[in-house]
Parts: structure tokens; C-alpha cells; sequence
């Protein structure tokens, strides 16, 4: 068996990540360039970090007269995290120690400098904690704009919604359907030593693995028996095909558009369900490839192209279609909590934007559907921007649209626990729209 790698390493490796991230790098491609014995235990402390970059973004602002250079930042963001009350990995005698020496081996000149910093804190820690705990950002582990907006979104869970996003993610499963029921998955999973059961009745195919492990050790995962997606993601093919209970089925052969299919975990949900001529679009042609990585796992068949759905000239084969998926492009925040870096990289700016591309996908797309069609509108948002106020605008416009009610749906919430789920959701905003027949 392999040592496990020294503290200091890990870090070192961590602090260059969060000094990627500074410079507006996601912390996922910031880890890819992580060595491979070294990237589990640097992304543990990583995004730990992220989780805590309220506090110790504070925190360093008020101990240091001048703003440190990204690396030593990146290094004391890491190691206060670990410090911070509650956190238990590490003796901190041993955390401060591993800290100054990884400054010894990158950058000498700074190392006094994280060791009187670390140790500081160590000495004033109950002081300097109450001194930063009411700025918002300290306070929400989010920036302040974030918080002003869950806020006005809504008003009486946006604390809920906060704390919910500073918890690891579950490991939730889509089972394929073509290749076994969830039942027999189960049994596998149990045979494998992995502790499982049902995410709950709203995913027929949903089943959640706790204690996370990695997929790898998924007995079937690279023959396709199962796929890695949240509870809230797993709605998104049940809602096109059996348009919630309130549409017929799509029959066999139906042509389907999915707008915006990258990576594909909604792509390849909805083959498993159904046979479909579907049609799988996407404007980043190196997304696109893992669209086809993953049918090709799940043995399953599709059209793939690279496109802007927006230019329909340039894609578009002029036959309507009987269904449409718009997983549109959004800000993420519903799904905040596995990727916590994207609330640092986010400016609020871009939330207009997005909605501008959002309304822009959705009027280019509603004409290509046939009389009788189905659109379902997906954002893993809980802004109301990118959910209830661009579907109210949408049928403003096109009087042609009507809104289906989704049962369960309480106006676009998911993302808090709730009685149909085993374990919370990522945030995820659906309208199903139905084109008028003339
Ligand atoms: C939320 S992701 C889709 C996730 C995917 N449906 C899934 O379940 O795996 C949004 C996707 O929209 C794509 N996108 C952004 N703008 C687009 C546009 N104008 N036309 C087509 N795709 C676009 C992005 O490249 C991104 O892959």
C-alpha cells in the first residue's frame, strides 16, 4: 500500500489551486494539473478552502497590512480552513508546521510570514473570528450580492438555501433501465460492500451511495449499468416523455431536440427511458465529446452536433419536433454545493447575461416545435431571474405557450430536504410548456 503523501505536499498543491482559482480558473481544471497520487488529499483540503473562503478571505484581510501574492494567499486560505473551529482533520501544531515548511520549498522568502499569520490567529483566534462574523460574506460563505438575491428570491429559505450549499454533495445514481431494474442494482451495490437505498419515489431510477465512494468501485459503472446524477437531474426525462402526468407519452420514434446536451447525463437519461430520434446540440464542440463518450458507455444511439441553438439556419433540417429539452446555460447556483468555486468566479453582471441568452435560446427554439409539442425549460438555478421570471416573461410573449403545473414543484424549489427524497437535491427550476395546436 502507498504512504499517504506528507502534509506539506498537499498543501503546497492545494494553495497552487486556489492561486489558479484567483486568477478565474474553475478549481476542477485547476486540480487536473494536480499530480495524480497527490489529488485526493489536495482536493479535500481545496475545497474545503473554497467552502470557507468567506472567513478566511476576511480573515487574512484583517491580519495582513498588504494583500499576500496568490501562492502564499492560496497557502493560508488552506491551512486557516483547517484551523477554523470545528475542523478536526489535523493537530494544529502539526497543520502550522506542514504550512511553513510547503512556503519553505515554494517561495523561502515568505515562510515567516505564514508561520506569524498562523500563528496569530492561533493566539486571537476567538477575537478575530467575532470580529469578521457579521460581513456577509464571512457570515454566508457567499458573496454579498448572492446572499442579497437568495434573499429577495426568497424570502423566508434563503438561510436554508445558504447552509444547504456548504454541504458535500451525495453520491446519487441513475440506474439504466435497459440494463437492470433499480432492485437488482441494489443487491449489486450491497454485494460490493457499498451501503445504498432509494433516493425516493419521485426518481423510479434514483439510488443514493452513502458513504460516497468513487465510481470506479460502481460494480457496472464502465459497461454502462449505472450513471453518477442528482435526484433533481433525474427529473428532466420523466417530465419531457410523460409530460407530467398531463400529456400522452412520447410514442416510440418521437423526434426530440436536446438543445443544450452537454455533457449528456439528460441525454443519456432520456435514451435509457425511451427510444427516441434524438438530436443532441451543443455549442461547445469539446463538451459535445463527452456526450459521446457517454453514449458509447451506455450503449446508446444519437445525433451529436455542434451548434448554437440559436442560429437555427445553421443546423436546423426544417422537420419539427415533437419534444424539446432547453437545459439552458445558467448561473449554477443550484448546484453550488459541488462545485463551490463557481459563487467566487461568478460576477453578478453576468446573471443579465445569461438570462439575455436564456430568452434568446428559448424564442429560437419554440417555432421548430410541432403544434401539440412539449418544451421543457431546465436551469440548475435558484435565481428567480433564470427560472420563474424568464418563464412569466416567455409567456408574455408567446401566447401560443402554456404552462403545465409540475406536481411536487413548489414554485421552482428543489435543493432542501424534503419528504420525497432521501437526501437533499441540487437547486433545479422546470416549466413544461405546451405549444396550442393552431
Ligand atoms: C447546463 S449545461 C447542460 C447540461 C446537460 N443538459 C446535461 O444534463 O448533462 C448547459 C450547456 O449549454 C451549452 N450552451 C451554452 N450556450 C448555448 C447555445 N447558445 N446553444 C447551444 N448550447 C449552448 C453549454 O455549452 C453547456 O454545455
Amino acid at each position: 500500500m502507498n504512504a499517504a503523501p506528507p502534509l506539506h505536499q498537499l498543501l503546497l498543491e492545494a494553495a497552487r489551486a486556489l492561486a489558479a482559482l484567483r486568477a478565474g480558473r474553475s478549481l476542477t481544471d485547476a486540480l487536473d494539473a494536480c499530480p495524480e497520487g497527490l489529488r485526493a488529499g489536495t482536493q479535500a483540503l481545496a475545497f474545503a478552502a473554497v467552502r470557507a473562503q468567506g472567513r478566511c478571505g476576511a480573515l487574512i484581510k484583517t491580519l495582513m497590512p498588504r494583500p499576500p501574492q496568490p501562492l502564499t494567499e492560496g497557502l493560508l486560505r488552506a491551512a486557516l480552513t483547517q484551523l477554523l473551529p470545528g475542523a478536526t482533520a489535523y493537530a494544529p501544531h502539526t497543520l502550522v508546521n506542514q504550512a511553513v515548511q510547503a512556503m519553505k520549498k515554494a517561495v523561502p522568502a515568505q515562510a515567516a510570514v505564514v508561520n506569524a499569520v498562523l500563528r496569530r490567529f492561533q493566539r486571537e483566534q476567538e477575537a478575530l473570528l467575532s470580529q469578521i462574523a457579521q460581513q456577509p460574506e464571512a457570515r454566508w460563505e457567499h458573496p454579498a450580492w448572492w446572499v442579497a438575491r437568495l434573499k429577495k428570491d426568497w424570502p423566508t429559505q434563503w438561510q436554508d438555501l445558504l447552509q444547504a450549499a456548504q454541504q458535500p454533495p451525495p453520491l446519487a445514481l441513475r440506474v439504466n433501465g435497459r440494463q437492470g431494474s433499480p432492485a437488482d442494482y441494489l443487491a449489486r451495490l450491497q454485494d460490493a460492500g457499498l451501503a445504498a437505498r432509494p433516493l425516493g419515489e419521485r426518481a423510479a431510477n434514483g439510488l443514493v451511495v452513502e458513504p460516497p465512494c468513487p465510481v470506479q468501485r460502481l460494480p457496472g459503472f464502465g459497461a454502462g449499468d449505472v450513471s453518477v446524477q442528482d435526484g433533481a437531474a433525474q427529473l428532466a426525462a420523466p417530465l419531457l416523455i410523460h409530460g407530467a402526468g398531463h400529456l400522452p407519452p412520447l410514442p416510440a420514434g418521437a423526434r426530440v431536440l436536446d438543445a443544450c446536451a452537454a455533457p449528456g447525463g439528460k441525454t443519456a437519461h432520456l435514451l435509457e427511458a425511451a427510444d427516441l430520434d434524438l438530436l443532441a446540440l451543443d455549442a461547445a464542440p469539446e463538451r459535445l465529446r463527452k456526450v459521446e463518450q457517454t453514449l458509447g458507455r451506455l450503449n446508446l444511439q444519437a445525433q451529436v452536433r455542434a451548434a448554437d441553438g440559436r442560429d437555427v439556419p445553421a443546423w436546423w433540417d426544417g422537420k419539427p419536433f415533437d419534444a424539446i429539452l432547453l437545459d439552458a446555460p445558467c448561473s449554477a447556483s443550484g448546484i453550488n454545493r459541488r462545485h463551490p468555486d463557481v459563487r467566487w468566479l461568478r460576477r453578478e453582471s453576468d446573471i443579465a447575461q445569461l438570462v439575455r441568452t436564456q430568452s434568446e435560446l428559448l424564442d429560437a427554439l419554440w417555432p421548430l416545435l410541432k403544434p401539440g409539442g412539449r418544451l421543457l425549460y431546465a436551469t440548475c438555478s435558484l435565481f428567480a431571474a433564470e427560472g420563474r421570471d424568464q418563464i412569466a416573461a416567455f409567456l408574455q410573449r408567446q401566447p401560443q405557450a402554456r404552462s403545465l403545473d409540475i406536481p411536487g414543484q413548489t414554485g421552482h424549489l428543489l435543493g432542501l430536504p424534503e419528504n420525497a427524497w432521501a437526501v437533499p437535491t441540487d437547486g433545479f427550476f422546470y416549466a413544461l410548456l405546451l405549444r396550442g395546436e393552431s
